[in-house]
C-alpha cells in the first residue's frame, strides 16, 4: 500500500479529527457522501461487471456511507439490496439512508449467492465489542460461500485500536478507509483481515491530521536514510567501533551473524569479544571482524578504557551466563550503547526495570516469547495494543523497545513509536535476530540517537529479507545487507 500520510491514528483520535473538521468548514453529510462516493467507485474498480451488491448497513454512521454507497451503485446501474438495521434518527446516517430510503431487508435473511459482493458497512470505528450472533452467523455463510468482501472503514468485527478481532470478524478482500490509515489497519492480525488496504481523501484539511499521537508507520520520514552517508571524510572510526560478544564454543555462531551483519550494515569496525574458550573457533572463521578475548568483568572494564567503543550487541548466542548483568552494568557505565537481544534479555527476565537507571543508550530487541517473559502484566491487559504496550515496555526500562513480528512496534520512552509493517515472513528464519541486533549495534556505532537507529536498522532489515532468495537463510540475509 502506498500511503502518503503515514502518521496513524487510533479510532478515537480520528473520532476527533471528524468533529473538529466538522465544527470547522466540512459538513458530515459532505464526508460522509465523499467516504461512500469513494468506496462506490472502489467497488466498480474493482469488481468490474458487478452482479449484486449486498450492502450490510449498521445503526451508526458507517451504515450511513452504505446507504451513500448503495444509491451510488444504484445510480452506476448495479443491483443493490440492503440488509441490516435502520440508522438512528437525526443523525448522518439517518440523512444518508433519506437520501437513497428503501427496503433494509433483515441480516438473517441473506443468502449468498454467485456474483454477490459484499460491502461491509455494520461498524467501523465505531466497534466496541463482538459483533451480535446474527452478524456471526452472516459473517460464517459469506465466509462458507466464499462470497468476496469490500469492508468499508474496517472489517466489521475487527477493533481499530488494537487490530484484533473483538470476536467473529469478516476477512475482507478490500478495506476503503478514509484520511488516514488507524492502528488496527497495521497491528496483526488486522492488517491481514483487511485485504488490501485503500486511504481515500474525504477532503478533512491536513492541518487536522498532524495528532499529536506520535505513532507513525516506520519510514525514511522517521529515520531519513538506512544506510550511513559514507563519504570521503567517514573514516572508520568515524562510523564507529562496534563490539559483540560471543557466547561459548557451542553456541559461538550467532555472535558472528550479529558482527558480520553489523559491519554490512556500515559500523566502521566490528570486534567480537570472545570467552578465552571461543577464540580458536572464532579465529577460524573471522577476517574483516576482529577479535579479542574478554574472559571477565576486569578484561571488559579494562578494554573500554578504549573509547572508540562505541556500541555493544549483547545476548546472540551469549548462554545463560551471569556475566550478561556485568557486562550489561559495566557497559552502561561507560556510557556506551547496549543493544540487549536473545540470552542478554531473558537474563534480566526479572529485573528488567533496573536497566532504567542507566542514561546510557539502550535498544532491547524482544520477540513476543522474550516480551512475555519480561513483561508479563503487560501482555495480560487485553486492553492494550501492540504499540501501547510497546510503549509501557520503553518508559519502564528507559530504553528503545524493538517489539519484534511481521508488527514490530519500535517504541521510545518519550511515546514516539513507529510500526514496520512491510517485513517478509521469511524473516522467519534462524537467526534474523541475531542480524537485526547487529544492524541495531551499527547504526547506534554510526551515532544515531537511539529511536533513530532502531527504526533504520528494521528498515534496512526488512529491505535485506526482501532483496534475499525466497529461501533464504541469516547468511543469505546478511549478504543482502
Ligand atoms: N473521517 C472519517 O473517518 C469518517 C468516518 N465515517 C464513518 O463513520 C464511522 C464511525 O461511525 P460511528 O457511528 O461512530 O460508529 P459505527 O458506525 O462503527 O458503530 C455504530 C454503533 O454501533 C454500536 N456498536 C458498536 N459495536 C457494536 C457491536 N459489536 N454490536 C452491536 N452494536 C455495536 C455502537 O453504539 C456504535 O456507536 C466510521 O467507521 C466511518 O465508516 C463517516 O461516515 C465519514 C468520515
Ligand atoms: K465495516
Amino acid at each position: 500500500m502506498a500511503i502518503e500520510n503515514t502518521r496513524l491514528f487510533t479510532p478515537a483520535a480520528m473520532g476527533a479529527v471528524d468533529r473538529a473538521a466538522i465544527d470547522g468548514s466540512l459538513s458530515g453529510p459532505g464526508l460522509m457522501e465523499r467516504a461512500g462516493a469513494a468506496v462506490a467507485a472502489s467497488a466498480l474498480e474493482h469488481w468490474p461487471g458487478l452482479k449484486r451488491a449486498i450492502i450490510l448497513c449498521g445503526p451508526g454512521n458507517n451504515g450511513g456511507d452504505g446507504h451513500v454507497i448503495a444509491r451510488h451503485l444504484a445510480r452506476a446501474g448495479v443491483p443493490v439490496e440492503r440488509f441490516g438495521m435502520k440508522p438512528r434518527e437525526g443523525t448522518d446516517a439517518a440523512w444518508a439512508f433519506e437520501s437513497f430510503p428503501g427496503v433494509i431487508a433483515a441480516l438473517a435473511d441473506y443468502r449468498p449467492e454467485a456474483g454477490d459482493l459484499i460491502i461491509d458497512a455494520l461498524f467501523g470505528a465505531g466497534l466496541d465489542r463482538a459483533v451480535p450472533d446474527e452478524i456471526a452467523k452472516l459473517i460464517e455463510r459469506a465466509a462458507n460461500a466464499g462470497t468476496p468482501v469490500l469492508a468499508v472503514d474496517l472489517p466489521s468485527g475487527l477493533s481499530g485500536y488494537s487490530g484484533r478481532p473483538t470476536g467473529p470478524c469478516f476477512r475482507a478482500d478490500r478495506t476503503v478507509t478514509f484520511a488516514a490509515l488507524k492502528t488496527g489497519h497495521v497491528l496483526l492480525p488486522g492488517r491481514d483481515l483487511c485485504g488490501e488496504l485503500e486511504v481515500v481523501d474525504i477532503g478533512i484539511p491536513s492541518r487536522l491530521l498532524a495528532n499529536d499521537d506520535p505513532v507513525v508507520l516506520n519510514d525514511p520520514s522517521v529515520y531519513g536514510t538506512t544506510s550511513p552517508a559514507i563519504d570521503a571524510s567517514s573514516h572508520k572510526y568515524a562510523r564507529g567501533h562496534l563490539v559483540v560478544f560471543s557466547g561459548p564454543l557451542i553456541s559461538s555462531g550467532a555472535s558472528r551473524m550479529s558482527a558480520q551483519a553489523g559491519l554490512r550494515a556500515g559500523a566502521g569496525l566490528v570486534t567480537v569479544a570472545s570467552p578465552p574458550g571461543a577464540v580458536m573457533a572464532q579465529s577460524a572463521h573471522l577476517t574483516a571482524v576482529m577479535q579479542r578475548s574478554v574472559g571477565d568483568a576486569d578484561a571488559l572494564s579494562d578494554w573500554l578504557k578504549d573509547d572508540r567503543l562505541a556500541a555493544f550487541v549483547l545476548g546472540p548466542g551469549f548462554g545463560h551466563n551471569e556475566l550478561v548483568k556485568d557486562y550489561a552494568r559495566i557497559v552502561l557505565e561507560a556510557g556506551r550503547a547496549l543493544v540487549l537481544d536473545a540470552d542478554g534479555l531473558t537474563a534480566f527476565a526479572d529485573t528488567i526495570a533496573d536497566l532504567s537507571s542507566f542514561d546510557a543508550p539502550k535498544v532491547l530487541t524482544p520477540h513476543e516469547g522474550e516480551f512475555r517473559r519480561l513483561f508479563p502484566d503487560l501482555l495480560d491487559d487485553d486492553a492494550l495494543s501492540k504499540i501501547d504496550r510497546a510503549r509501557r515496555a520503553a518508559s519502564r526500562v528507559n530504553a528503545i523497545v524493538v517489539y519484534k513480528g511481521a508488527d514490530t512496534v519500535i517504541a521510545a520512552p518519550d511515546g514516539r513509536a513507529a510500526i514496520n509493517c512491510d517485513a517478509p515472513s521469511k524473516l522467519a528464519t534462524a537467526g534474523s535476530g541475531d542480524v537485526l541486533a547487529g544492524i541495531v549495534g551499527a547504526s547506534l556505532a554510526n551515532g544515531r540517537p537511539p529511536f533513530e537507529a532502531a527504526c533504520a536498522a528494521v528498515a534496512l532489515h526488512a529491505e535485506a529479507a526482501r532483496r534475499a532468495p525466497d529461501h533464504m537463510t541469516a547468511e543469505d540475509l546478511i549478504a543482502a545487507i
